[in-house]
Parts: C-alpha cells; structure tokens; sequence
C-alpha cells in the first residue's frame, strides 16, 4: 500500500530538493512542492523532481478570478501533477472552473482555512466564529462545485469527512507528539490526523530540518 504521508520539499534549491526527496523516497508516499520551490524553478524543476517516482502534488494555492486560474490550471497540465491546490475562498465559479481545466488525473482540492491560523486570526480577516464553521462551510462549497477534496487542519478533518464520506482530505501541519509548531496553529499528531479521516499528510520541517531525514520519515511512518 502507498504511503499516506507526503513530504513538503520547501526550498528554492533544487539540488538540496532533490537531495532530501533521493533520501526519503522509501519511506513517503509523494513529494509535495509548494510556492517557493516553484516561483524559483518553474517546470523545469517539476520535472526534475518526477524522475524521482513519486506522485507529485503541486501546492500553488491558485487564488484568483476564474478566468485567471482556470488558465493558470491549464498551463500546469504538462507537469501531470497527481494534486493541485486552489483557495477555496476564491468562490464556487473559480472552484468549477479550476476543476474543468485540470487534467483528469489530476485531482483538485480546495484550501479551506489555513493550518497556521487560529479564530483570533480569522476573526482579524472578518471570519467571525471558529475555524471549524469556516472548514464546513468552505468544504461544503467545494464539495458541491466539484472538488475532489479539501486542505484542512487534524483538528476538522474528522467533522469534514464525517460530511463527505468520499472526499479526498488533505491534512497539513501534523506534527510528531511534542514536535515544534514552529508557525503552525493547528496542529495533531499524523496518527491521529489518519484516525480521524486524512487521506494524506503533509510534513515539512519535522523531516527537512531532521538531522536524519529519512530516519525521521520511518519514525514518522512508523506511528501510522
Ligand atoms: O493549511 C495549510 C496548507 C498548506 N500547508 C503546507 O504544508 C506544509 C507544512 O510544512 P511544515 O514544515 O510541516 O509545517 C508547508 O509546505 C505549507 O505550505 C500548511 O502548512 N497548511
């Protein structure tokens, strides 16, 4: 069986991406590449990064209006991403129309409420009530426009599945019990982020900054 846990490759360098993907390539079931990595390589380095093997899930977050992103959408369809990412805040017509530009292997799911933000945050951005309404209410809408699934936090992703039984959740900012947060907010551990109903998990820094990668990927796997 795949594994369910995808490596966050944040950095610009595409030499040292490589280098940590080779290292844990035997212990994760995909790469995740986000802004960073692309904004710096582009294709080029999409494409350097598959030769690897693994599924590719392309973390762009595309937010825009419709006509923008369904282009953006299709002007990614020569990388064959397994994943994309759009904003779900952008609404229900660019959330249909992302979908329809996308490639039918690939599937696209909507960020919901980000995981580095708590209700405080939200509520400075005008979302009053909890990160939790915010998740049902954003999954709901990319449910109905389409979507494959959504990007939310471990602590919704029990309530979002329990709502879309088929939906394909995307659960970042797990952490290993006593890991740092660094800036994440909303954070469970990757058991209990399975437990509840993940399809994947997303893990940057408790691998990338480990002094052993890999030994972190299978300490990681290992609670699965
Ligand atoms: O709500 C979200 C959406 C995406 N991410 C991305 O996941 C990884 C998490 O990295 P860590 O180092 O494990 O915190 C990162 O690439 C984010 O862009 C997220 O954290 N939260």
């Amino acid at each position: 069986m795949n594994s369910p846990l995808y490596v966050a490759i944040d950095t610009p360098d595409l030499q040292k991406a490589e280098a940590l993907a080779r290292q844990v390539r035997n212990h994760v079931g995909g790469l995740k590449l986000g802004l960073e990595f692309f904004c710096a390589n582009g294709h080029h380095g999409v494409h350097q990064m598959a030769k690897i093997g693994l599924p590719i899930f392309l973390d762009l977050k595309l937010h825009d209006i419709p006509n923008t992103v369904a282009k953006a959408v299709q002007a990614l369809h020569p990388l064959e991403p397994a994943i994309l990412t759009v904003h779900a805040a952008g609404g229900r017509a660019m959330l249909e129309d992302a979908k329809a530009a996308a490639g039918s292997h690939t599937k696209v799911v909507a960020v919901t409420v980000l995981t580095s933000l708590d209700d405080g945050d939200l509520l400075d951005i005008g979302v009053g009530g909890r990160a939790m309404d915010q998740v049902s209410r954003l999954a709901d809408l990319a449910q109905s426009a389409g979507l494959d699934g959504i990007v939310c936090s471990g602590e919704e992703v029990g309530v979002a599945r329990a709502a879309w039984p088929n939906g394909f959740f995307v659960v970042p900012g797990v952490r290993p019990a006593g890991g740092a947060m660094g800036d994440q907010k909303r954070a469970v551990t990757p058991r209990e982020a399975l437990d509840r109903g993940a399809s994947i998990l997303v893990v940057g820094r408790p691998i990338s900054l480990a002094a052993d990668p890999d030994l972190a990927a299978r300490a990681i796997e290992a609670t699965l």
